[in-house]
């Protein structure tokens, strides 16, 4: 049995800390914090944090082929450019919807950048239903629009033989799955694969193990939970520190090591200092499975 280490290695209040993504040849984990509008990177090696504040909500970040990075912000998809900090637009989305902002977003296999947005929360979990939708900018830049009526379009990954594609939409508490076409970036089919209990509270950022089984982070659920999408059961619980907890992702050597963004934000000042790494980044190793490499945008 191997024991499993939870550890603060960023001890800083993030707003909303979300979209860690491993950059292996920085030996750097990125991560934003989406309400204090700022990009990090955090260099294992060196344990520094450089940052890049940008103008309005940052909800995603992602690898860009050619080098840089590609995020979400407000409801643009934008490039980045790490060392002039220059941040250009590629596409806005939701033009009809001034209170919309992306959220979580993630790259497929194929490098089309996938993501889908919400309205504005008046506080956690608390906004105009059914504002977001679902979209896929394509490495030309084009972008589809999959499906609306979204309340908090979430966490989002591929199975490893890239033929499902896993979403949470927060608010149906539930894991969902559809059939995946690689070719075309097609999705189709949608189903539930997991419900999430009461004690588990929101569904947030997910991501899936080298064993196919899907990690997701429980929003005022203080953990992450490892699902299995075939027979829809929990397999294992690991438990944080903080309640707020937001997203994941492996990486480190050889992505043996599992990163955990948390927020702060929504908590008053004696739920604060009874969890004083709220917003932190936390560092889980001892877990005994793996993750894959993220993907890069390749426009
Ligand atoms: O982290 C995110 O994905 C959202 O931007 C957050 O706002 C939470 O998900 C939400 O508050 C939970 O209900
Ligand atoms: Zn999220």
């Amino acid at each position: 049995m191997s024991s499993i280490k939870v550890e603060c290695i960023i001890d800083e209040n993030c707003k909303i800390g979300e979209s860690p993504v491993w950059e292996e040849k920085e030996n750097s984990l990125l991560y934003v914090d989406i309400n204090g509008k700022k990009i990090s990177r955090w260099n294992s090696i060196t344990k520094q944090v450089q940052s890049i504040a940008v103008d309005a909500p940052v909800s995603s970040v992602a690898l860009r082929k050619s080098g840089n990075y590609v995020i979400t912000l407000g409801t643009r998809f934008a490039a980045l450019k790490w060392d002039d900090q220059s941040v250009t637009t590629i596409v806005q989305v939701d033009k009809d919807k001034p209170n919309n902002r992306f959220n979580d977003g993630k790259v497929d296999p194929e490098g089309r950048y996938f993501a889908g947005t919400m309205a504005e929360e008046i506080r956690p979990a608390v906004l105009e239903r059914q504002q977001g939708s679902f979209y896929t900018l394509f490495p030309d830049h084009s972008v589809v629009k999959h499906f609306d009526q979204v309340d908090i379009s979430n966490g989002l990954d591929w199975s490893l033989d890239h033929k499902t594609f896993f979403y949470i939409d927060s608010l149906s508490y539930s894991v969902d799955a559809f059939d995946y076409d690689l070719r075309t970036g097609k999705i189709s089919n949608r189903r539930s694969v997991y419900k999430l209990e009461k004690e588990e509270s929101i569904p947030d950022g997910m991501c899936i193990d080298t064993e196919g089984k899907l990690w997701v982070a429980c929003y005022d659920g203080g953990r992450v939970i490892r699902l299995d999408p075939e027979t829809g059961k929990r397999l294992q619980t690991v438990k944080l520190p903080v309640d707020k907890t937001t997203s994941c992702c492996f990486g480190g050597k050889d992505y043996s090591e599992m990163y955990v963004t948390s927020a702060c934000q929504g908590m008053d000042d004696k739920w604060l200092s009874r969890q004083p790494q709220a917003g932190g980044i936390f560092k889980v190793t001892g877990l005994g499975v793996k993750g894959i490499p993220p993907y890069s945008y390749a426009g």
